[in-house]
This record gives C-alpha cells, structure tokens and sequence, in this order.
C-alpha cells in the first residue's frame, strides 16, 4: 500500500469517526427563534412581537407578528400610544402578531397545534387562540401580566383548558451569521 493509499484510508477511517453536532438548537428554541425572528419585521416602536404556531408533527403551519392590517400603510397608519384622540393611536388599527399567526396559516385548521409567542398574549389574542382549538402556549415573557386583559387571558385560558407554560431559554442568544465560510465546514478539508 503506497502513501496515498494509507492517507485515503485514513480519512476514511476519520470521517466514519464523524458524530452529529451536539450544538444545534432544539425544537423548543427553533420555534421560540422563529417567533423572534418574525417580531423583527414589526414596525411598532414599543413592542415588537412574534408568534409561531406547531402542530403536533413539529411543522411550523404559521407564522406572524404584530403590525398594520394589509392596505393599511405601516407609514400613514399611526404607532402612536396616548393620543387625545383614540382614532390617532395604534390601538385600533394594529392586528397582533397571534391574530396574524393563525390567519396565516398554512393548514386546514390549528387545532391542537402549540403556538410560541414572545409575550403573554392579551384577551383578544386569547379568544382567538381558544376559539381557533390552539391547546399550548409557550410564551417568553409575562411582562403586562397583572392588566385586567391579561389576566382575563388567563381566566379564559383555565375555563377552557389551553395549558401556557413559561418558556424559559437554555441560552440567552441564538445568532444568525449570514457570513458563513461553507469551504472551511466542509469535514475533508
Ligand atoms: O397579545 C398581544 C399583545 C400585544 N401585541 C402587540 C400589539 C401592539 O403592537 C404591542 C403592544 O403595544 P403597547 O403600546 O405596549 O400596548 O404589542 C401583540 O401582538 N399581541
Ligand atoms: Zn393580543
């Protein structure tokens, strides 16, 4: 057996020693990521949230996050909070990322399906997670929890058995690195 021959069947031998990454995210963080990621294309100043519904295969069936209704301009609709006038501020135009998540589906129905949200979704949110059959909620922050809306979420929530969970996350980033060397990540170099 010449050189060459030993070398190639060393790292023969080296890539059948190959084991998965052991860093990869879980489905758990890959949902939570996916509903922070959509947050990043809210236009609201103050809030940006997220929403991502799971069905019960682990496929993601929608996505959304919270802004403008379609036809409604993100710059001519106002983001504004305390206005003299209530038809001034964002309050009675702008669609939560929740409503979104679940008019965009990309299924029959969500029925029985997890939906992952940046923050603890408010009474209106919740009547539509309970009446569109969502059974989980896995929510990251419960930061307007004490508001009369939210804690009627949650009497609707127990009422009508939708079981919510604080997700708290394993790391405190998950980083996108659109600079990606694919050359160097190849096993044979
Ligand atoms: O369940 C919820 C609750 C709120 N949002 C959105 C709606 C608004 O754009 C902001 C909240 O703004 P505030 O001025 O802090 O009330 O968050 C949502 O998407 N889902
Ligand atoms: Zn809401």
């Amino acid at each position: 057996m010449d050189i060459s021959e030993m070398t190639a069947n060393m790292s023969l031998q080296d890539e059948t020693k190959l084991k998965k990454r052991e860093d990869y995210i879980d489905w758990q963080e890959y949902f939570m990521a996916t509903a922070f990621l959509a947050a990043k294309r809210s236009k609201d100043p103050s809030y940006q949230v997220g929403a991502c519904i799971v069905n019960k295969d682990n496929k993601i069936v929608g996505i959304g996050y919270n802004g403008m209704p379609i036809g409604c301009s993100d710059d001519e609709f106002p983001w504004a909070k305390k206005t003299p006038s209530p038809l001034d501020s964002k309050y009675l135009y702008v669609c939560h990322a929740e409503m979104n998540a679940i008019m965009n589906k990309n299924s029959a129905d969500v029925k029985d399906c997890t939906i992952y949200v940046g923050l603890f979704p408010c009474n209106e949110c919740a009547k539509m997670i309970i009446q569109a059959g969502i059974t989980k909620i896995y929510y990251l922050s419960d930061g307007k929890g004490d508001r009369p809306s939210y804690v009627a979420s949650k009497r609707m929530f127990d009422a009508a058995g939708v079981d919510y969970k604080q997700y708290v996350p394993k790391r405190s980033k998950i980083e996108i690195n659109f600079n990606v060397d694919w050359d160097a990540m190849s096993p044979s170099k």
